[in-house]
């Protein structure tokens, strides 16, 4: 049967090149095709079926994750996948296992920490998954604090060996993935012991289980930590709790990059700076950030797709009603979220460069930019999974009823989402590393130059008193008095801050008392580096038919979004008065109406599969309600017409209502 494309009228209204601007997203041609095959070997492929999860009890739910992460990796192995096209293949396989914590930071820790004998002796063994790992860090009682870790790990120089111990209930590492039922070695943090001298926190690779029957080793107690929010969602994950009662391992399996501690219990610190055992937190930040894009491109797409196929009031003479996406309220909501999307994938290419930039400069003893490589990755990590959590979750609330149902694709979306905000870095403590940032900048101004995404520091004065330009709606397109509107917002947030700290005697006391306020200001850094970035981008050539176009409207919608949502920023500081804040509105308003024929084209740019999206509402055709009806059919609940329990429970109850009745 032929199928037919209910979103046909819209895809034709579209104005650009939406080829050109799949290459675009996906950052090169090569890009483009990787993830194009990639994600249809995935798609067609019934051994990936992922429709099913939300409906399976905890425990076939898990296993069901370890035979599709062994299947993917036989494929991966047959097929002879490259290493970026095997981590494709995991990223469309689309389920939370213990492989992410594996690829994503055992290996990069090992790699990032360790001595170069340390990754010949132990990467062969981890890339081939003879052995398999996770990131033992988080304790019950300790995870924002790392220096408060309580976990030892004492030097034996009698056998040369650490004594990794648990010292108290607190001290159980707590939430690492894959430690609770799969991972037989972890990279584990621990308080370095040597000649009763604590050196602070370092990291251990330590065998958990036998390679052999998969029985915790002596001295070893580890298990799940139990069920988390959400049916389906991260509880495909085993994150895991463990205890360490004196256990033994060689001196050479500590972490020796940073520092050692030599077979005669000598400590020695490298030269290079010690905040790099911090190092794989910033690798994954990186990560997370390019990932807040493709988690709300995923929401986006489906809240558009369904919002022209969703009619409501309006209807002229027995005609169709109004298509939702047409109301002003609806486009409000959606529209910034659309543009959020392409401004999350830009930073996030954008982020992956600094970080490539800082990691080549590390490995040439130039240390000078860690500093800003960790406010941009801390930030920009806290700033874009809380507005793609928070997107995620208004996607499903612009769907209607039908964003509830677990076949919309949306809850599991969001239950998967939203601990990104708390992993690798709760969002507030993150924002207040970017706050210490600016505060030693400020302090510094006049001695030391501020450069990169802090460089706009450098015009402190003239951004302390400038007046925005703006005169007409239209005004309001000119990067550069956009720019200068978030410059002056960010530097007179943190200069404030800055004066109202000098105030206090103690500065943590000062800096604990302006906590908020310098969240805020940090939040204002930000937005102004993924507004500048997005800026920046736009500088390029970006060929195909009206691309660039389109990129310009999102560039100018997201910006302006911000402005608008944060106009109480914005007046307080000075930068705008009311009549700017005003016309800034009314040239949003207009954005959208140019945005609008191209909102399913520019959602269509994002190339993702029926699979991978996993929703009915957002599915390519758009032929929405017979899906809908043949998927409640499904549900388990209707295998039989008369419930299991009808006659222990309802019944009686209907037949006490008839005596009743009689009485
Ligand atoms: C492909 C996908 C990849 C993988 C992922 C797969 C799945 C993802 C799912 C789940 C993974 C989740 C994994 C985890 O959650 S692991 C645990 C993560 N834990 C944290 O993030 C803890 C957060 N806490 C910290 O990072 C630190 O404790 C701190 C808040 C930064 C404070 O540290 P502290 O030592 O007390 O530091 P300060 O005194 O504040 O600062 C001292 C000095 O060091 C600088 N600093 C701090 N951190 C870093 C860093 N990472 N890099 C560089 N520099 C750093 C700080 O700025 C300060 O500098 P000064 O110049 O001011 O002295
Ligand atoms: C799904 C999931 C997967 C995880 N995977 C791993 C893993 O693989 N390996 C691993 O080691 N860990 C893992 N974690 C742990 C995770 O890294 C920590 O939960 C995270 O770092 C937050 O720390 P916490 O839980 O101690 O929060 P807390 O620090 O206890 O936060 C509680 C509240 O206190 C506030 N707060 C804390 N400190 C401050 C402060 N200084 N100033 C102001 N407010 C503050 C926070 O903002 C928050 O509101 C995982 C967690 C989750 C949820």
């Amino acid at each position: 049967m032929e199928r037919v494309d209910h979103l046909a009228h819209e895809r034709n209204k579209s104005e650009f090149d939406v080829d050109a601007m799949k290459i675009v997203w996906a950052g090169s041609p090569h890009a483009f095709e990787l993830s194009d095959r990639i994600s249809k070997l995935v798609a067609s492929d019934p051994g990936f079926r992922k429709d099913n999860r939300t409906m399976l009890s905890r425990k076939d739910l898990f296993k069901n994750t370890l035979r599709k992460a062994a299947y993917a990796w036989k494929t991966i192995v047959d097929l002879h996948l490259s290493e970026e096209e095997a981590a494709k293949l995991r990223f469309y396989v689309d389920e939370p296992a213990y492989t992410d914590l594996h690829w994503g930071m055992f290996v990069p820790a090992i790699k990032g920490q360790g001595t170069d004998e340390q990754q010949q002796k132990w990467l062969p063994l981890a890339y081939k998954m003879q052995i398999i790992g996770c990131y033992a860090q988080t304790e019950l009682g300790h995870g924002s604090n790392v220096q408060g870790l309580e976990t030892t790990a004492t030097f034996d120089p009698q056998t040369d060996e650490f004594i990794i111990h648990s010292p108290t209930l607190t001290s159980s590492k707590w939430w690492p993935g894959g430690l609770g039922k799969v991972a037989t070695h972890a990279i584990a943090y621990a308080r370095l012991i040597v000649g009763g001298r604590d050196y602070g926190v370092n990291g251990f690779i330590v065998q958990l289980r036998s390679l052999e029957d998969h029985s915790p080793l002596p001295g070893i107690t580890v298990g799940d930590i139990g069920m988390k929010f959400g049916n389906g969602a991260y509880n495909t994950m085993d994150n895991g709790v463990l205890q360490f009662d004196h256990v033994r391992i060689p001196r050479d399996q500590m972490l020796m990059r940073v520092s050692q501690v030599t077979r005669e219990g000598k400590y020695k610190q490298s030269d290079v700076p010690r905040q790099l055992v911090y190092g794989t937190m910033v690798y994954v930040r990186q990560t997370i950030v390019a990932d807040a894009s493709c988690a709300l491109s995923r929401a986006v797409c489906i809240a558009t797709r369904y919002s022209a196929v969703r009619r409501q009031f309006g209807s002229q003479n027995g005609g169709p009603e109004t298509q939702v996406i047409d109301y002003k309220t609806q486009q409000s909501r959606l529209f910034p979220l659309l543009a959020s999307a392409y401004a999350f994938r830009f930073i996030g290419e954008w982020l992956k460069w600094l970080y490539t930039d800082v990691t080549q400069r590390l490995q040439a003893n130039d240390f000078s930019t860690l500093p800003e490589a960790h406010a941009c990755t801390a930030g920009l990590k806290s700033l874009t999974t809380t507005a793609t959590a928070d997107g995620i979750e208004e996607c499903r609330k612009l769907c209607g009823g039908h964003g509830y149902l677990c076949s919309s694709g949306l809850p599991e979306l969001f239950a998967v989402y939203v601990p990104a905000c708390t992993y690798e870095g709760d969002n507030t403590v993150l924002l207040l590393q970017v706050a210490r940032f600016l505060m030693k900048t400020v302090s510094q101004l006049g001695v030391k130059k501020p450069v990169g995404t802090i460089g706009y520091m450098t015009r402190v004065d003239h951004l302390m008193q400038c007046r925005c330009g703006v005169q007409r709606a239209e005004d309001w397109l000119n990067p550069s008095a956009l720019l200068e509107a978030f410059e002056a917002r960010a530097a007179r947030m943190s200069v404030a801050c800055a004066q109202n700290l000098s105030n206090f005697d103690n500065p943590e006391e000062g800096f604990a008392e302006l906590s908020a306020d310098l969240v805020e200001a940090a939040v204002a850094h930000c937005q102004l580096i993924i507004v500048s970035k997005f800026i920046e981008k736009l500088q390029q050539e970006i060929p195909g038919k009206g691309v660039k176009q389109q990129l310009e409207v999102l560039c100018n919608i997201y910006t302006l979004f911000l402005l608008h949502k944060h106009q109480g920023d914005f007046l307080s500081t000075g930068c705008i008065t009311p009549k700017h804040a005003s016309l800034a509105n009314d040239q949003l308003r207009s954005l959208y109406s140019q945005v609008r024929p191209n909102a399913i084209a520019l959602v269509d740019a994002f190339n993702y599969t029926d699979h991978f999206l996993g929703s009915i509402l957002g599915c390519y055709d758009g032929n929405v309600y017979p899906k809908l009806y043949e998927a409640a059919w499904e549900d388990p609940l209707n295998d039989s017409v008369v419930p299991d329990g009808y006659h222990q429970y309802i019944r009686p109850l209907l037949k006490q209502q008839i005596r009743t009745a009689r009485l």
